[in-house]
């Protein structure tokens, strides 16, 4: 479709004797868990479409048969803070927009960097605050994640027993214990025994559908292998599981750690399905630190019918 345009923007070309508009955009992954990410510096029409919920575009883009196919979309911006290079927004493969998203961070500041807009190190902003990026090989990126808050209003998490740092609700007569922490999106920590065997497709949904999640949540599966070392899987609120969950590796890392299964500070390799990340979690000053790749899979242009 050979059009000259920056990647994100939609254009207007002839397809078949009749105008369809297209959509450019880069796909990229970081450790399996993949995005569309499209530039919304230009188009401030795109990113009004995206935060509809009733336009129906960012499912389009994220639908594996009938789109490009992705976990979340997306979209660069202009920065918002003084010092920061951009800002980008998030949104959920069902449309519902997240204020968080680890791996996503890591593809952005590569596309960031790609596009000649950052450098070795710098900041980027996202719904839930800025980020210190830097990069940390060949296609490898580190972000500064902000800290955990366990306080349930911020997750936000109510109506659930606690015991010390261990949450117990009733579903449907049986008893579920997790940790819960705020990433700047929610999220439930299982311990499990070993995270193959682990009800990831039935007890992640019934959690995200629970009263005590009024915002849904994420819910992390975690088996511990040594105070460094994890394995993890995540049911991704408004994506299902996906291979990977950057913001679940660091709740999972910051709630073990809190729990005192893990060294979070001495640092914790966090294996998914999809790849490896390194999480550092220094409970005294609060903060993380992610580590892990970002991969450009493919560019391309998506035609939408009109109106669509
Ligand atoms: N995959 C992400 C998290 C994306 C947002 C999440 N599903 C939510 O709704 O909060 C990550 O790598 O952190």
């Amino acid at each position: 479709m050979g059009t000259a345009t920056a990647p994100g923007r939609a254009t207007e070309h002839a397809a078949a004797g009749r105008p369809a508009s297209a959509i450019r955009f880069s796909k990229m992954q970081g450790a399996g868990n993949d995005f569309v990410v499209l530039d919304l510096r230009q188009d401030a029409t795109l990113a009004e479409r995206l935060s509809n919920p009733g336009d129906g575009l960012c499912r389009a883009l994220a639908n594996r048969r009938t789109g490009v196919g992705c976990d979340q979309v997306l979209g660069i911006e202009r920065a918002r803070s003084d010092g920061a290079v951009a800002a980008y927004r998030i949104w959920n493969a069902d449309g519902s927009p997240a204020r968080q998203c680890g791996n996503g961070a890591r593809c952005v500041a590569a596309w960031l960097v790609r596009d000649g807009a950052a450098g070795e190190d710098f900041r980027l902003d996202s719904p839930s605050g800025t980020h210190a990026v830097q990069r940390a090989g060949k296609g490898r990126y580190t972000i500064g994640m902000g800290a955990p808050s366990f306080a349930p209003e911020s997750i936000p998490l109510a109506g659930a027993d606690r015991e010390q740092d261990v949450y117990v609700v009733d579903l449907d007569g049986t008893e579920v214990a997790f940790g819960a922490v705020s990433m700047g999106n929610p999220h439930a920590v299982v311990v499990v025994e070993d995270v193959d065997d682990a009800p990831v497709a039935t007890l992640g949904p019934a959690l995200q559908r629970s009263a005590s999640f009024p915002e849904s949540v994420n819910v992390g599966f975690v088996q511990v292998l040594a105070r460094d070392r994890i394995r993890l899987r995540v049911c991704e609120r408004g994506a299902g599981e996906t291979l990977a969950c950057g913001s679940g590796a660091c709740a999972a890392v910051a709630v073990l750690t809190r729990q005192g299964r893990v060294d979070g500070q001495g640092g914790v390799a966090v294996s998914l399905p999809g790849g490896d990340l390194h999480i550092q979690y220094d409970p005294g000053s609060g903060a993380i630190g992610m580590t892990g790749p970002a991969a450009f899979v493919f560019e391309g242009e998506m035609a939408m019918e009109d109106g669509a």
